[in-house]
């Protein structure tokens, strides 16, 4: 039997995204890492999941998994192909995205370029998490990162070039971070714009990290480098980040339907 699926993209940031929403399909772990494999499955960064939603005012219920199986809280790039998917599918263009993060409501504006709240980030080392009580601005890391949570762990590294990209899969498995953590080099170019490679948990380097982005900015304010409205230049393009005053994280940036296409689950394994 053959089960439908979107293929989207943030920036590059690409997604396979099954609608659940008329029932279950049988996405373990196992069957998620091998329809994410890029050479003998669809091939993804993440695996997205919707569900009918079960909190008041929410649209849909998202869930994402990174090429290794696991689940991530968080994903801004697919956050906003997800909310560009119901505009298209209702014409809803302020959708609510219920998410293991919470509840997050976006705006499509009629340029097309989609707004996500990505809600308060989270500072404390316990909310990160970190293994010990430690000051979440200058983790004891050779270069310095500091922590937050998006609803996922993040590091920022403020950086003068990106040497240190290679490093990012040992830096995701430090002790330090029980849970693993994305890991993001940041080169500050001015107080409003800045540059980001992101290694991401459970996938690598990806072209773009929407909530490595909101994290980035977060820390670079935090640290006295930029604005609170601050572009981000990523690989595959640019998103524009605000931490407004009401503490939450605004992303803004395009999302893009590449094709739909069907697929047989059975015939990976499970
Ligand atoms: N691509 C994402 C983040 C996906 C989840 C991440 N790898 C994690 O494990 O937390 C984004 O755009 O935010």
């Amino acid at each position: 039997m053959l089960t439908s699926f979107y293929k989207m993209h943030g920036l590059g940031n690409d997604f396979v995204i099954f609608d659940e929403r008329t029932g279950h399909l049988p996405l373990t772990p196992v069957r998620i890492a091998a329809l994410a494999h890029r050479r003998r499955g669809i091939g993804c960064d993440q695996l997205v999941t919707l569900r009918p939603a079960c909190a008041e005012g929410a649209d849909v219920f998202v869930r994402f998994f990174n090429p290794d199986g696991s689940e991530a809280g968080a994903c801004g790039n697919a956050s906003r192909c997800v909310a560009d998917l119901i505009w298209r599918q209702t014409g809803n263009r302020t959708p609510v995205l219920q998410t293991r993060a919470g509840c997050l409501p976006a705006n499509i504006a009629p340029d097309g370029l989609v707004t996500v709240d990505m809600g308060e980030p989270q500072t404390q080392w316990q909310q990160i998490p970190l293994s010990d009580p430690l000051d979440t601005l200058s983790l004891p890391l050779v270069g310095s990162p500091a922590a937050v949570s998006m609803g996922n762990p993040h590091a920022t590294f403020f950086v003068d070039d990106f040497s240190m990209l290679s490093q990012g899969s040992a830096l995701e498995h430090d002790p330090l971070f029980p849970d693993r953590a994305n890991i993001g080099f940041a080169l500050v170019e001015n107080p409003t714009r800045m540059r980001l490679k992101v290694h991401e948990r459970g996938a690598g380097v990806t072209e773009a990290c929407g909530s490595g982005a909101c994290a980035a900015v977060v820390n670079a304010v935090r640290r006295g480098l930029v604005e609170r409205i601050c572009e981000v230049e990523l690989d595959g393009g640019v998103l524009r980040i605000e931490w407004a005053a009401n503490n939450h994280v605004l992303m803004t940036g395009s999302a893009t339907m590449a094709f739909e296409g069907t697929v047989d689950l059975a015939a990976y394994a499970s």
